[in-house]
């Protein structure tokens, strides 16, 4: 003998009947089955509904009940050939007279009791039952239909009835031991009590029933075919990378089920558990899926730390403190005996061993409840001071961990807490049973997304790691860092375990978000025309809501708004990633708090690319500091674009031309007159000054400039240029000064004994910065543990791709960290 269970979904259609069909038709191969049925979908909502209507004396409860009958008729239809479809549409017309004239009487006497809700909602299976079997009947299946009214017997608790075990399990085992149909049909949830009278098995019924015929009969397996492949390792509408689970011992499913996993409701397998039968959860929809088998244990092998994670939302934080309460065992007896009195359900429970104060989560429906009952019983010590007005936090959710093999594993709620602390998720309240099965956190309910993904990624997929990345600035440099993405995606996936997603775009006209990735394929494309206004503030609301975990917000702009936001966004536990130099050469007082935000939030702050592009120049300075040597003397070319023009200009082609030309390369600021000027450079030295902990300003540095005032006084960039085409003299004398004296002329920073200068020089043959290449930089660090012979770092300083390059490196010590 066999027990299969379907659920409402399962049986909503005449095309999900044929899949049960093909279900039943490789089944009973084997042996006689028992198919317990649920109500075709949505009809219990809609028998409900009727009756609360009528209940309510109103008239309209006759449009939910032509729906249903509309339904009925038309499954009968559909499933039934013209032949036998007269029988079963009488017998189906009698119990929807009758419903009819239930209705009409509750309509009369505005009354709706709980006997009268139970023989209303048996309408839903009694009819779905009779459908089905005639259906398979007109099919030519040998199969009966079992009267659970019969077969199942109760006490008198309507809406929720007592199973009457014996005496039900007797009556189903004579029942089966007379039948010699192929398959039973069995209308789920109902039974009747010692009058006659229609019950209903309460929540999840349909299950329960199933469980019952499975323990009585004493089958090998009870199989609950549902619309999902089994319970899965998450919400899968939350956590996308959720998948299912293939072996689960029947506690913790009873967890995870009681923490949301809608898939079977628990009690209903207490029949089944105390025969030891496994349950079998299969998808009606793709009946091939292995499904998940809940058994007594998971045998070794299949044995995971964490089976699962859940969550409950709409929880109420109470918290029932005061100094009165030490010692007096008294306070908690009182407060859960009133929170009991007024009907409301304790769902987590913490206590500090201070004793000080009670924690506990309720749900937000029983809040009013709860204050009600806890300030009428505390009515004098509230009074008297002895304890603290009750707090109630609102909006909260719970989250848990579930897992039988955690007990006695160190280290599981360090992960659990060290997760959620990286994320930014702030726990609120912390309970774990003696029994070790369940770790549960309370959070506010809008950073569950964000920890239900960041747990699932730590404790499923420790072996990969996603980022979510928030893109501002896809202009010389952000174009080419997102191709880079786009190249090495795959190649970091596969042998780094990153997976790199592009949650927002933005330039400064448009910005688009994509919470599953954006295409980089047609990024451009899609930012123009899906894209919105570009607005920050709008821009920073979007990504604190989508509330991502290892989010890293990258700013590619040299735009001063955006600087003065990092310090927020690294308040909502976001990195930060920038080429962009603003932040770094603030005040001092600006600096050093971004870098106190971020240790606080636990959030990065990762500026490489701010000297030397992607030369690893500020990770190998602050590498030194780390390590506790110190800096005496930097001297540098810092400037990719100033080198490149005096590399290149020689007095034939204008000046003018050249920096154009650097310009087109990529190499200069957006505005070159950063470059030219030297203020690029000053910025470049004062970030190398502060990473070795000397505090310094951009005032406190002397600049040696080079280009004539007028040309810097030019209103525009196109002005500049032209500026400086009328001063190529200058630039023409400039030169030749130096090359006269077989020197070259370099743009240099230099700091040492506690001064900075940077300016324009002339560079003798046989120094090491005479032979600077193309756009390159070069670094000189004299330290205490390099006094004679400098630490070097030199390369190319500047150009889209090495910037790139370095922001790159910057995510993956985010990755990696
Ligand atoms: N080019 C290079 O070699 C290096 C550049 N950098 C830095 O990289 C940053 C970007 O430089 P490029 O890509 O060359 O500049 P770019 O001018 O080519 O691109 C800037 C991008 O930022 C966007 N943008 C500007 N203001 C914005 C705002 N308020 N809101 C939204 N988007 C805005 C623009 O629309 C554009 O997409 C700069 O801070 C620069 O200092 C750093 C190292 C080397
Ligand atoms: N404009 C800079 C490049 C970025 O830092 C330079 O010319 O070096």
């Amino acid at each position: 003998m066999q027990v299969l269970k379907f659920g409402g979904t399962s049986v909503a259609t005449p095309k999900n009947i044929e899949l049960i069909r093909k279900i039943l038709d490789e089944k009973t191969a084997n042996s006689p089955v028992v198919v317990v049925v649920s109500a075709f979908g949505g009809i219990t909502t809609l028998l409900l509904e009727c009756g609360k209507q009528a209940a309510g004396g109103d008239e309209n409860y006759s449009k939910p009940l032509a729906e249903i009958t509309q339904r009925h008729i038309q499954m009968v239809k559909s499933l039934i050939g013209l032949k036998n479809q007269g029988k079963t549409l009488s017998k189906i017309r009698i119990l929807l007279n009758e419903l009819e004239d239930i209705y009409r009487g509750i309509y009369l006497i505005r009354e709706l009791s709980p006997k009268t809700i139970d023989r209303i909602l048996s309408f839903g299976e009694i009819a779905s039952s009779t459908i089905i079997n005639d259906a398979f009947q007109d099919k030519g299946y040998n199969c009966r239909l079992a009267n659970c009214q019969e077969l199942i017997k109760t006490n008198s608790q309507y809406t929720r009835a007592q199973l009457k075990k014996e005496e039900t399990y007797k009556r189903i085992r004579k029942h089966f031991r007379e039948s010699e149909a192929s398959v039973t049909f069995a209308p789920g949830f109902i039974g009747s009590d010692d009058e006659g009278n229609t019950t209903t098995l309460g929540r999840g019924g349909s299950d329960f029933t199933a469980a019952i015929f499975a323990a009585a009969l004493k089958v090998k397996q009870l199989e609950i075919w549902t619309d999902v492949s089994g319970m899965m390792t998450a919400d899968p509408r939350i956590v996308r990378s959720a998948y299912v689970i293939r072996q689960i011992t029947y506690e913790e499913a009873m967890e995870l089920s009681h923490f949301g996993a809608k898939v079977i409701y628990p009690p209903t397998i207490q029949p089944v558990m105390e025969h030891d039968i496994p349950v079998l959860i299969k998808n009606t929809f793709h009946k091939d899926d292995p499904g998940t088998i809940i058994t007594r244990d998971v045998p070794a092998g299949e044995d995971r730390l964490i089976r699962g994670l859940s969550s409950i939302s709409n929880i109420a934080l109470l918290n029932f403190s005061g100094s009165g309460m030490i010692g007096v065992p008294e306070y908690s007896h009182r407060f859960f005996k009133a929170l009991s009195a007024a009907s409301v359900n304790v769902i987590l429970i913490t206590q500090a061993s201070s004793e000080h104060s009670i924690c506990v989560g309720i749900s937000m429906d029983d809040a009013k409840n709860a204050r009600q009952a806890i300030e009428s019983e505390f009515q004098v010590e509230l009074h008297a001071s002895r304890i603290d007005p009750l707090l109630i936090e609102e909006n909260l959710s719970i989250v848990a961990l579930v897992g039988s093999s955690m007990k006695e594993q160190v280290g599981v709620s360090g992960k659990m807490f060290s997760t959620l602390g990286q994320n930014g998720v702030n726990i609120k309240a912390i309970a774990q049973g003696s029994s070790e099965k369940n770790i549960s956190v309370v959070i506010e309910s809008n950073e569950v997304k964000k920890a239900l993904n960041s747990l699932h990624e730590s404790f499923f997929l420790s072996d990969k790691k996603k980022l979510n990345l928030f893109i501002i600035g896809v202009g010389n440099v952000g174009k080419a860092f997102l191709s880079q993405i786009k190249k090495q995606r795959s190649y970091l996936s596969k042998y780094h375990h990153v997976d790199l997603c592009v949650a927002a775009l933005a330039n400064s006209k448009k910005m688009y978000f994509e919470s599953s990735g954006i295409s980089l394929s047609n990024w451009e494309r899609d930012l123009k025309e899906k894209g919105s206004k570009m607005n920050l503030k709008k821009f920073l609301e979007e990504m604190d809501t989508m509330n991502l975990r290892n989010s890293i917000f990258i700013d590619n702009t040299a735009d001063e708004m955006i600087a003065n936001c990092y310090e927020d966004v690294l308040k909502m536990s976001i990195s930060v990633v920038t080429p962009n130099k603003i932040a770094c050469t603030q005040s001092i007082e600006k600096f050093i708090s971004l870098k106190k935000t971020g240790l606080r939030y636990k959030s990065k702050f990762l500026y490489e690319t701010n000297v030397g592009a992607g030369l690893p120049v500020i990770s190998t300075l602050s590498d030194l500091i780390k390590s506790g040597d110190e800096i005496n003397r930097i001297e540098a070319v810092l400037s990719g674009s100033l080198n490149f023009i005096f590399n290149n200009y020689n007095g034939e082609r204008p000046f003018a031309e050249i920096v154009k030309q650097a310009m087109s390369e990529g190499y200069t600021e957006p505005d070159p007159r950063i470059d030219l000027s030297g203020i690029d450079v000053k910025r470049k030295i004062l970030i190398l000054i502060r990473e070795s902990v000397i505090n310094m300003e951009m005032e406190d540095i002397t600049t040696i400039g080079f280009i004539p005032e007028t040309c810097m006084n030019a209103p525009t960039v196109d002005a500049f240029l032209s500026s400086l085409l009328d001063h190529e003299d200058h630039f023409r004398a400039l030169y030749q000064k130096a090359d006269k004296s077989g020197k070259k002329l370099k743009y240099v920073a230099s700091f040492n004994k506690g001064k900075a200068e940077t300016g324009i020089r002339m560079i003798e043959r046989g120094h090491p910065f005479y032979q600077l290449e193309g756009k390159d930089n070069i670094v000189t660090f004299n330290t205490r543990r390099y006094p004679e012979q400098p630490l070097v770092i030199k390369g190319a300083g500047a150009g889209a791709d090495v910037t790139a390059s370095g922001i790159f490196a910057d995510i993956m010590r985010i990755a990696n960290s």
